[in-house]
């Protein structure tokens, strides 16, 4: 799987801040927002564009704008709607999917308890979006739901990643001839025994969203 991490100083900067546990959640939540805008940048470099003519106010120019059908866009709920706005206002014309799931933290095994997919997503390139790969297990189930549908290009934008997670989603798709990749703003160290990302930054969604 080809795989980015973000190397730049306000990233860096930002997501210091985020791994900090006295960083309150009004907090996390605006560097939550402002770090997606800065891997979507990145993440976007492949986005598929068709030309056009316009006319300047002073004379007729060429162009490109992006090509439809417009990307689609699936934050995973919770932890990964933190992401969804940030995401959105650089690509204000991409269509939002949802994929609700929730990983069983006695066996990190991912559930699904919402989702809310177009049927056919052939032709779509597709952006993923949750703060955390950690096992694996979660992204690698979002992105076999869109597989099924048809997606042949899908990234995933995350904050942190574990190593165990990277292999999990390299092993889970390689040979499918559909490639993944994944943007990520940092490479963390490793799991520990309850599949948290150690140094890591906590549970997302408890962070984001207020949960004591
Ligand atoms: O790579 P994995 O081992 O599957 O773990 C990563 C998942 O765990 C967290 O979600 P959680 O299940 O805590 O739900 P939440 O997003 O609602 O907090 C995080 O938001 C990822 O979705
Ligand atoms: O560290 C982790 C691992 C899984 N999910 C999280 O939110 N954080
Ligand atoms: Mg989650």
């Amino acid at each position: 799987m080809e795989t980015l991490v973000v190397d730049h100083p306000l990233v860096a900067h930002k997501l210091t801040a985020l791994r900090d546990v006295t960083t309150d959640s009004p907090t996390f939540r605006r560097l939550v927002d402002e770090l997606v805008t800065l891997l979507a940048y990145e993440a976007t470099r492949q986005v598929r564009v068709t030309e056009l003519s316009v006319r300047t106010p002073v004379a007729p120019a060429t162009g490109v704008r992006l090509a439809q059908p417009y990307p689609l866009v699936v934050p995973i709920l919770r932890a990964g709607l933190g992401m969804l706005e940030g995401m959105t206002r650089l690509l204000p014309t991409a269509e939002v999917g949802f994929l609700g799931m929730i990983r069983d933290e006695s066996t990190l095994q991912a559930q699904t308890y919402a989702t809310r997919l177009p049927d056919d997503l052939s032709g779509r390139q597709v952006y993923v979006l949750d703060p955390m790969l950690a096992t694996g297990g979660t992204l690698a189930a979002a992105i076999r739901f869109l597989f099924d549908r048809g997606a042949d290009d899908v990234t995933a934008l995350c904050l942190l990643a574990a190593p165990e997670g990277i292999a999990h989603l390299d092993e889970a798709f390689a040979g499918t001839g559909r490639p993944i990749r994944l943007v990520t703003a940092a490479l963390d160290e490793r799991l520990n025994e309850h599949g948290y990302i150690v140094p890591g930054l906590g549970d997302a969604g408890d962070r984001l969203y207020g949960v004591v």
